[in-house]
Order: structure tokens, then sequence, then C-alpha cells
């Protein structure tokens, strides 16, 4: 397949380029790219991609286009693409607005676990996309992890904040229990393995069964040990609604990132 990805050396783009070129998804004579500071010396040990000179140039060479840059860069762009499938990784730029380039338009929501190939990358696409479309898009999304097609738009906001997140929310709860062990004068090297222990091996417990949260957090409880203390005086503190705060407010940023079409 013949694709641009505008973004292609930004957090994600870069890992999707890495992805789709040694998964052999895109050949590299097939790939263009572009950014703003340049080709980088070296791109994933490929040197025979295409680095296009500006945006019409990339997208006359593609069939499908990957809008990879921030929201905030989008309307500087000034993309222009009838008859291209687009496919955007920008949060809070709706499809009512991408349309506008005149481009078939499909939004992903994909995290930084793409770095590791590991992205969840939920997608909803637009009217006009067709079944040849979703599968160019799930075959171009599996270059850095797995996804699923949404039924509505709005959840594209729901998957920003959450799945969007990566590494945020874990590194959250790491770094404050994390910083309460060095309070309390643990030596640095156990109280990282300490923390390790509590949150990435706790989570491994709930890989591939998340569900099993509720039974879990009922076995501390009926336990009624040290955890259940703990437990009950996280959710006293407010841990719920913290964490339905944090949502909400990603969710309303999500909404805000374009800002309004006179500051363009
Ligand atoms: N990072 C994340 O975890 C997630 C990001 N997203 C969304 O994905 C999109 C990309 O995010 P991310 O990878 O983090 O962003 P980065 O800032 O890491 O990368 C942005 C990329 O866009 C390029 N770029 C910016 N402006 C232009 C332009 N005018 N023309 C060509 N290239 C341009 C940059 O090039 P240069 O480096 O040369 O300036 C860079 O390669 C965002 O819209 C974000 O909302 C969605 C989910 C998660
Ligand atoms: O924090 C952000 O803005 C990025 C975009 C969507 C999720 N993470």
């Amino acid at each position: 397949m013949k694709l641009g990805l505008i973004g292609a050396t930004g957090w994600l783009g870069s890992a999707l380029g890495k992805g789709l070129l040694e998964k052999g998804i895109v050949a590299p004579g097939d790939f263009t790219l572009l950014n703003r500071g340049g080709p980088p010396s070296d791109y994933h040990g490929y040197s025979d991609v295409f680095w296009a000179k500006d945006v019409p140039e990339l997208v006359q060479r593609s069939e499908i286009i990957v809008l990879s840059v921030r929201p905030q860069d989008w309307r500087g762009l000034q993309l222009a693409a009838p008859g291209k499938l687009v496919l955007s990784f920008m949060a809070g730029v709706p499809c009512a607005e991408l349309q506008r380039c005149g481009g078939r338009i499909v939004r992903a929501m994909p995290n930084a676990a793409a770095e590791m190939g590991a992205s969840y990358s939920p997608w909803f696409a637009a009217e006009g996309v067709t079944v040849d479309d979703r599968d160019v898009v799930s075959r171009v999304l599996s270059g850095f992890g797995t996804s699923d097609p949404l039924d509505r738009e709005d959840h594209i906001d729901l998957m920003t904040a959450v799945p969007g997140s990566g590494a945020a929310y874990p590194s959250l709860l790491a770094q404050a229990i994390l910083t309460y062990l060095r309070d309390h004068g643990l030596p640095e090297q156990i109280a990282r393995k300490s923390v390790e222990a509590a949150v990435c091996d706790g989570a491994r417990m709930l890989e591939g069964r998340v569900e099993s949260a509720a039974t879990y957090l009922e076995a501390y409880l009926d336990y009624n040990g040290t955890t259940a203390a703990g437990l009950r005086a996280a959710s006293a503190a407010g841990f719920e609604a913290a964490v339905s705060a944090a949502l909400d407010a990603a969710i309303r940023a999500s909404r805000d990132l374009l800002g309004p079409e006179e500051n363009y």
C-alpha cells in the first residue's frame, strides 16, 4: 500500500513507521514521510523511504494518509486530500473538521505502548469509508498493536482519556508510592523493587482478565487485614472521585484542544 505519514518522527509516528516497515506492511519504496525538522540521518535503519518536501507532495504519492501531528498543528497543514483515505491520530479533532480535506476519514486513538508494539487503538470511521478501507485501517494499526472499531465518534473522547493515557496513571500511582517510601527512609533500590511489586506485578495479575479487579478487591476487603484498611482509607480520601475527575478533565481537554478557528 502507498502510505504517507505526516508526523513521521513524533512519538506515535515514529513507532508506526518502525512497525509498518519491520512488519512489511508498507514497502520502503511505497512509504512517504514528512515532518518539520527534515529527514533524520537514520529512519529505523531504512534509507530507501521517501521524504516529501511538503504536504501536497506527500498526498500526491499516497493512497492512505496518516495524520500524526499535534491537534494544534492540524489547520496549519492545509491538507487537501480528495478521494484519499485519511487516518487521524489527533485527539479532539472531529470528523466534521477533518472532512474539510475532502478525504474519507477514520479517527484512531493509539497510545504510548505503541513504542513497544503494544498500542490498543480503537477507531471510528466516518460516513463514506468503505469495507476495504476498514481492512486497510486495521492492517495499518496492526503495525504497532491491536485495534477495534467503534460505532460512535464521541467514544473516541473516552478512548483519548483511557487507553490514550498510556503509562500516565500507572506512573502517577508508582510515583506516589515511591515518594512515600523515600519519605520513610527506605533504601532506594528496595523502594523501587517494592513499587514494581505493587504496581507492575500486581497489574500483571489482571492481564487478560481485568474484570477480576472487583473480585480481588472483594477478597482483600473480606480478608479484613492491613490491605483492607488501606483500601478503605483510599476510598474515604476520594480515590474513586479523583479517578473520575481525572477522566472528566481529560475528556473536556480533548474537546478544547483545537481552539477557535480565528487563532489560525
Ligand atoms: N503521544 C501519545 O501518547 C498519544 C498521541 N495521540 C495523538 O497523536 C498525535 C501525535 O502525537 P505525538 O506523536 O505524541 O506528537 P509528537 O509531538 O511527538 O510528534 C508530532 C510530529 O508531527 C510533526 N509535525 C508537526 N507539525 C508538522 C507539520 N506542519 N508538517 C509536518 N510534520 C509536522 C513533528 O515533526 P518535527 O519533530 O520535525 O517537529 C513530529 O514528527 C497527536 O495529535 C496526539 O493528540 C493520541 C494518543 C496518544
Ligand atoms: O496527552 C495527550 O494529549 C495525548 C493525546 C491523547 C492522549 N494522549
